[in-house]
């Protein structure tokens, strides 16, 4: 089945990220199959789907961490799988990613753990590095003193800002978020939302934003994807995929849990 388009713009905007008849399976699981999605340069694009559908699955294997049996993906216009290790190296710094939970490594320290990203790519002093890194804690709203302490010291909202400026680090046009906002409380969830949108903005970022948080989805997101029956089955502006005539669609969108964040319903479905 096609992709269900609603607002298909793919002649006036730039690609970025292309995928076409994407099969991934585990063993005798097959979790994406015949999957289609276009990501356009400085669009917010929310992934959404009920739980164990797939949504990190297709992140994994758009950043060539799951194998694809078969399909292809095309980053920035190149097939991913066809690349060398030097250009695939090159899109790997084009590429940011906050993986849920945040992921920050625990034997680093704040500062260092946003400077894994330049220590893998990048030839720099310590002093370099420092002013660097120091300037995407800035950008993240994190403050100074936060650069010196461990994971272990920081809030929910601290280690998803922290997260975020490794994502930064080299500069990415895209930036992919496994479910940013989970975790944190409304004020944390909206505030991240806004910095989200602030980056967008200032940086000219392309971000694909995998969540279950309805807000995000109406507050930042340019376009929802919607995951069900292993591909995408609709994607466009939330105000008309929330129409689309599918029973996952129209209970996540329309069955009075689309409130505001953090009443009860909403928290439902975190
Ligand atoms: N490395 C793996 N080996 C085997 N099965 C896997 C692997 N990675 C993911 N899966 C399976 O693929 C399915 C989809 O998982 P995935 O984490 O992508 O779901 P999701 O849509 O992101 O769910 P959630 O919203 O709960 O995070 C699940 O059944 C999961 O168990």
């Amino acid at each position: 089945m096609a992709v269900h388009d609603i607002q298909n713009t793919a002649s006036t905007r730039e690609s970025i990220i292309d995928v076409r008849g994407l099969e991934v399976g585990f063993g005798d699981v097959t979790v994406l199959k015949d999957l289609d999605l276009t990501v356009y340069r400085g669009e917010i694009l929310g992934f959404v789907g009920a739980s164990g559908t797939g949504k990190s699955v297709l992140l994994r294997a758009i950043l060539g961490l799951n194998q694809k049996r078969a399909g292809t993906i095309d980053v920035f216009g190149e097939p991913y799988s066809q690349m060398d290790e030097r250009e695939r190296v090159h899109v790997e710094e084009r590429l940011g990613v906050l993986f849920q939970h945040g992921a920050l490594f625990s034997a680093l320290n704040v500062i260092q753990n946003v400077q894994v990203p330049m220590r893998e790519h990048w030839r720099l002093d310590k002093p370099m590095m420092d002013r660097l890194a120091a300037v995407k804690l800035s950008m993240v709203g994190l403050p100074e003193d936060a650069a010196l302490k461990a994971p272990s010291e920081l809030s929910g909202g601290m280690i998803k800002r922290a997260a975020l400026a490794r994502a930064l680090a080299l500069d990415p046009d895209v930036v992919f978020l496994d479910e940013p906002t989970s975790g944190l409380d409304p004020l944390g969830a909206a505030a991240f939302d806004e910095l989200i949108s602030d980056l967008r903005s200032a940086l000219g970022l392309t971000v694909f934003m995998v969540t279950h948080d309805l807000d995000s989805l109406f507050s930042v997101c340019d376009r929802v994807a919607v995951l069900g029956n292993q591909k995408v089955l609709t994607v466009g502006p939330v105000e008309e995929v929330r129409r689309f005539d599918h029973p996952w669609v129209q209970d996540y969108f329309n069955t009075g849990r689309a409130v505001g964040r953090g009443s009860p319903a909403a928290t439902r479905l975190e």
